[in-house]
């Protein structure tokens, strides 16, 4: 008796009282969050927010009391203040229940953060570090393939670049927040990889299924508890041992670690505390390896699949740079506009973070789009919906970099980084990182899809006639699904 009297008055609700009655969406997802919670754990998210955009628009109801946005005048309005804060959904993330920058919905304290570790990721002090993120990066990845090339007879490698990019941007995180060098491009060890995946996928299941924090459910993730425990020691080892050096007298080094041992609120003169430290680097190694592994990996299959993008970013290059000549960060920027473009488009058309992520609408309520949100309505930020928007990107399905090109507008509405006051810490390191791995390879190596890759390719073409990407899953991050067989190139090196 109790269940269809629920049900019937969740119906009565949804369709006769509910505030959200008159916005469109899913049916389902105006009576429950099983919809919402399925798609997380189905790995569609990025489907999704990107179908329902499409079917219901610029604002849509995608629970009981959650609506999904997509217009990127409201978007930008929302995320420019703290009133959005991030919900509860995100204190999953507080790493031994510690506050921190991604997860704090306290903007006194987010504050105090960014002023304390954001000067560290400006382009002025990134640059001190450009020779450890090249060397850790790009070169060792340059070294790696060309002793593999030598070795092979018939001068060309076939490499899988999904598990070449993490292994790079781990060592590069690595370098910067470690103050070591991991070597795991060299040697090809993958477990800081699984240790640092497992620990944000804990943190993850915890935010969408805050039960599995209680026992017995607990045992349910203890696999990955167990690898966040290694992650957590490592990290504080690594802590002390630069403290330790720092005691023997030697000078300090330049990277991430020093800063935020360093690091001090100019306003209050705060720093942070051992454990902040220790929080705030496992957070930086958390954000730091999938999102620019995973775009390099998205960037460099869309060039697969469009032979004439790949031919106009190599000529591009090859014509700048002599074979000889490292490509340093500023060098890409000064003249690499059309190769920047191809990352910029990358991001647009297949966003790392590609799903929808919660917002808190204040108290006194917010109109969008003429409906009118009251306080305490979840705002889901739909990052798919707002790179294909119709109004800002024609033809949102094509690869298209040229609209990137000389487009200070396009720039301005891109919300792969998102936003505002809660913009993405590290995307300056990032650009840093991807811009000078993806130029000098595109210099030095002549690429090529294997011979048995024929599942996908320029004219293997989907239902809009554009050449048929790989099949993707998203688990906080949006990653190709099967990375062995559809993330394979062949390289060979680029004889003048
Ligand atoms: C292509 C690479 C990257 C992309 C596309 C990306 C994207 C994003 C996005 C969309 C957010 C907002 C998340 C939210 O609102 O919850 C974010 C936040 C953040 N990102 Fe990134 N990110 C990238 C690389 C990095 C790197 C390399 C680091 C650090 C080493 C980093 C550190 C952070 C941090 C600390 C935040 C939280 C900022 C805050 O809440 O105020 N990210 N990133």
């Amino acid at each position: 008796m109790i269940y269809p009297l629920t049900f019937g008055y969740k119906l009565v609700y949804a369709l006769c009282l509910s505030p959200l009655r008159n916005i469109p969406g899913p049916f389902f997802a105006r009576l429950s969050n099983i919809r919402l919670g399925y798609i997380g754990m189905s790995g569609k998210m990025s489907k999704y927010a990107m179908h329902d955009y499409e079917k219901y628009g610029d604002l849509y109801v995608c629970g009981p009391n959650a609506v999904s946005l997509s217009n990127l005048v409201d978007l930008k309005s929302a995320l420019s203040t703290h009133a959005f804060a991030k919900p509860e959904f995100y204190h999953a993330f507080h790493l031994f229940g510690i506050e921190n920058i991604l997860s704090s919905s306290n903007a006194d304290l987010v504050g105090i953060r960014k002023r304390q570790v954001g000067p560290f990721f400006n382009l002025g002090y990134l640059q001190n570090m450009e020779p450890t993120i090249l060397k850790a990066g790009y070169q060792a990845l340059k070294e790696k393939w060309d002793a593999q090339i030598e070795a092979e007879a018939k001068g060309n490698i076939e490499i899988n670049y999904s598990m070449s990019y993490m292994l790079t941007t781990l060592d590069v995180i690595g370098a910067l927040m470690c103050g070591q060098e991991l070597e795991c491009i060299k040697t090809d060890n993958v477990v800081p990889i699984k240790w640092v995946q497992d620990s944000m996928m804990l943190h993850m299941h915890k935010a969408v299924f805050p039960i599995l924090k209680a026992f017995p459910f607990s045992l349910l993730v203890r696999g990955l508890e167990d690898n966040f425990g290694r992650a957590t020691r490592a990290v504080r080892r690594l802590i002390n041992r630069r403290r330790a050096i720092l005691d023997s007298g030697a000078e300090k080094p330049v990277d991430l670690l020093q800063a935020f041992l360093d690091a001090e609120d100019p306003h209050s003169k705060i720093r942070m505390s051992e454990t902040e430290i220790q929080v705030e680097s496992m957070l930086m190694l958390g954000a730091g390896i999938d999102t620019t592994a995973n775009t390099l990996a998205w960037t460099t299959h869309l060039l697969m699949l469009h032979p004439d993008i790949y031919r106009r970013a190599v000529d591009e290059i090859r014509s700048q740079f002599d074979s000889g000549h490292l490509i340093t960060y500023a060098d890409a920027r000064e003249k690499l506009p059309f190769t920047e473009a191809c990352i910029y488009e990358s991001l647009r058309l297949c966003p790392v973070i590609g799903g929808q992520l919660p917002r808190s609408i204040p108290s006194g309520g917010v109109t969008f789009q003429g409906h009118y949100l009251p306080g305490g309505t979840e705002l889901h930020i739909n990052f798919r919906g707002a790179a294909m928007n119709k109004d800002m990107w024609p033809e949102p399905y094509k690869y298209n970099p040229d609209r990137f090109v000389g487009n200070s507008e396009a720039r301005r509405n891109f919300f792969a980084f998102s936003s505002g006051v809660r913009v993405c810490t590290g995307r300056n390191l990032s650009w840093m990182e991807m811009l000078t791995i993806f130029a000098n390879m595109l210099k030095d190596y002549d690429w090529s899809l294997p011979d048995d890759y024929t599942h996908l390719g320029p004219k293997v073409l989907d239902e809009r006639g554009y050449p048929k990407k790989m099949e993707s899953r998203h688990f906080i991050i949006t990653a190709s699904a099967n990375p062995e067989r559809d993330c394979r190139l062949v390289i060979k090196k680029h004889v003048e």
